[in-house]
């Protein structure tokens, strides 16, 4: 068990002291001088507000000793040098310790980056992880970051801690009474701010509820595959009333806590009142009695002030702790736990380092592969979370070494879901899946993703060039030949030797200057180089022609042997006639293989396939060269 699994409270928070610890340790990680810096600067904040209340005490003192005018002025000098030099240190110390805190910020938000985006695909999917990501960007960033703030907060509390006590110790001296009237009141509003504290940390979650759903509007307002339907069909109004329903939830949720908050502030002020009031009266009591020279009185109030201060600002950052310790067990929940892979190993984040280049990238690509795998599926089952039904069921099948198969059935009969259970980006919740002989689980993720080149249905390409995103790599070494090649065997060549900087194309109309945008069918043609250029052993074809016009969907088939030569290819396609060209068909009805076989023999056994295969004959005829063609 990790000692961050350890330190996590049974219900999943984590103490006070652990957090605070936390922090410290991250701080010194980066920055070994901060506690330093932060200590230094808490000594000097006490200080400067004792050197303040000496200096009339000082003046007063030297009047009343009948001193020399020359050694008072020395005196006073010294002292407000040592003031002046005091405040400059102080200063220099305050923006060192909030200079480094940019670069502690950044730490974080690229390893909140890295979780995201290393975690296992099923996670990235899953309402849970979604939602404490939100949960976590929402409480680090609601108002000014968390993080940014957190060191200043820590040395606030320890310059009012250790200045409640200095003061406390000098005050003393002169009389209980005052100490317990700074530390009395400061003790009920320690009380009342802790259960406005509690209020907060129980309504939190219901607000990050309702501003997560915000969130989820903001975006589809920027999605562009969305912004089509939300113009076309007059939902802006749908959504805009979502928006403000959630709005006013999360705003009614804050409102509730801040009351809590407000409440303890006036009464926070109104003991104030009472604390100052009853110190001063006491003092002058202290003078009308003769008890309390005028010097004394001038120091002690001083004292007395900044010791009230030094307890408001104790309570203040108290406050300001605990929902930093609250933000901060949400951070480490999110950075710590998801941690296990379905792969070999675990996503740490070792694994993360930032790479760029592409040396990496190749060797781990082409280093298994070649040869043409064998997949054996044995009673594999997969239900999605939270669903009751199970959408693959018990499926035995073995897809041999260099074997084409065509992967058909009717929408909703778990096509996609099988390709994805292949791939390794869900994991059976029954059976086992076994790549030459090796169960899934035993590959690391690297190895695994290496065996395999897939074209999903939908496919994101990402603002780089088209080599680039052909080679799925950003560094130089980029096998331009390939690349050609690969994006001649798509059909995609043509439009792209038309470019003016040709495959240096950049592709992101949307987000870089000088970008393209592709149509459909391009995309899907840039897909399929993309997989060819992989040159993995597997190859995974999701209805790669779904948008293909019917001259590249012809071509795609007619090097189809060539693209698939000496590797093992599922192909799922809706067009029957176009699986003629593979080995075997396996026809997926509800979840299981109800027929297998080559078109053929499904055809002579008059059964699923053959009644679906003569529905799509009706409107598609198969040209010379063994292509279907809408029937005129
Ligand atoms: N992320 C998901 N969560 C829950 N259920 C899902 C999810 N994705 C798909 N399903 C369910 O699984 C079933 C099979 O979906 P799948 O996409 O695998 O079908 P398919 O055969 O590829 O369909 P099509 O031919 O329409 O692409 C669907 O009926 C759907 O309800």
């Amino acid at each position: 068990m990790s000692k961050e699994k350890i330190e996590m409270k049974t219900n999943g928070t984590y103490t006070f002291t652990s957090n605070a610890a936390w922090h410290w340790k991250e701080q010194f990680r980066r920055e070994p001088r901060m506690a330093a810096a932060v200590i230094a600067l808490s000594i000097i904040a006490v200080g400067l507000p004792l050197l303040n209340a000496r200096l009339p005490k000082q003046v007063l003192c030297g009047l009343e000793e009948h001193i020399e005018l020359k050694q008072l002025v020395q005196q006073v000098g010294i002292l407000i040098l040592i003031l002046a030099m005091g405040n400059m240190i102080k200063s220099a110390l305050d923006a060192y310790i909030k200079r480094m805190q940019g670069p502690f910020e950044d730490d974080f938000n690229l390893r909140m980056l890295k979780k995201r985006l290393y975690v296992d695909y099923n996670v990235l999917e899953s309402k849970k992880f979604n939602d404490d990501a939100h949960a976590v960007f929402d409480s680090l960033y609601r108002n000014n970051s968390v993080l940014r703030d957190g060191s200043m907060i820590w040395q606030r509390f320890l310059t009012a801690t250790a200045g409640l006590v200095l003061y406390s110790a000098i005050l003393i001296r002169q009389s209980i009474v005052a100490v317990l009237l700074v530390w009395v009141p400061a003790l009920l509003i320690l009380g009342l701010k802790e259960r406005a504290a509690a209020f907060d940390r129980q309504l939190r979650p219901k607000a990050d509820k309702a501003s997560r759903k915000m969130k989820y509007v903001e975006e589809c307002a920027c999605d562009l595959t969305g912004g089509k339907d939300i113009r076309m069909y007059d939902l802006t109004g749908w959504l805009t009333a979502i928006f403000h329903r959630e709005q006013a939830t999360a705003d009614g949720y804050v409102k509730h806590w801040e009351n809590g908050y407000f409440a303890v502030n006036i009464c926070d002020a109104a003991f104030c009142f009472i604390r100052d009031f009853g110190i001063y009266l006491y003092f002058i009591w202290k003078i009308i009695n003769g008890n309390m020279a005028v010097s004394d009185f001038v120091w002690y109030t001083a004292v007395a002030a900044s010791c009230q201060e030094a307890c408001s600002a104790l309570l203040d950052s108290r406050e300001k702790l605990g929902r930093l310790s609250f933000d901060y067990s949400r951070l480490r929940q999110f950075l710590y736990s998801w941690e296990k892979s379905a792969f070999r190993g675990t996503i740490s984040e070792k694994d993360n380092s930032i790479n760029e280049k592409s040396e990496t990238k190749d060797k781990a690509a082409h280093k298994l592969a070649g040869d043409a795998v064998e997949i054996r599926l044995e009673h594999v089952g997969f239900t999605y979370p939270g669903s009751t039904k199970p959408t693959i069921k018990d499926i035995n099948v073995t897809l041999r070494q260099g074997e084409r198969i065509a992967l058909v059935g009717l929408n909703g009969a778990g096509k996609s879901t099988l390709v994805k259970l292949l791939c390794g980006l869900y994991r059976p919740t029954q059976g086992t899946i076994f790549i030459n002989g090796r169960p899934q689980e035993e590959y690391s993720k690297e190895e695994y993703f290496s065996l395999l080149a897939v074209v999903f249905q939908d496919v994101k390409l990402l603002p780089m060039t088209i080599a680039q995103n052909v080679a799925s790599d950003v560094g130089t070494h980029i096998d331009r030949e390939r690349v050609r090649e690969c994006l001649t065997l798509s059909g995609l060549w043509q439009k792209v030797s038309s470019l003016p900087q040709k495959e240096d194309t950049p592709l992101g109309a949307s987000i870089l200057d000088d970008g393209i945008a592709l149509s459909g069918g391009e995309n899907q043609k840039l897909w399929m180089a993309r997989a060819l250029y992989k040159n993995a052993p597997m190859l995974l074809l999701d209805e790669p022609t779904a948008a293909l016009d019917p001259l590249a969907e012809q071509q795609i088939y007619q090097k189809y042997m060539e693209m698939v030569e000496g590797r093992t290819s599922v192909f799922i396609s809706h067009r029957l006639a176009s699986t003629r060209f593979c080995d075997r068909i396996l026809l997926l009805e509800n979840g299981t293989i109800i027929e297998q076989g080559t078109h053929d023999e499904l055809i002579c056994l008059n059964g699923r396939y053959a009644q679906l295969f003569e529905i799509q004959g009706k409107y598609y005829r198969v040209n010379k060269d063994g292509v279907e063609e809408v029937c005129a």
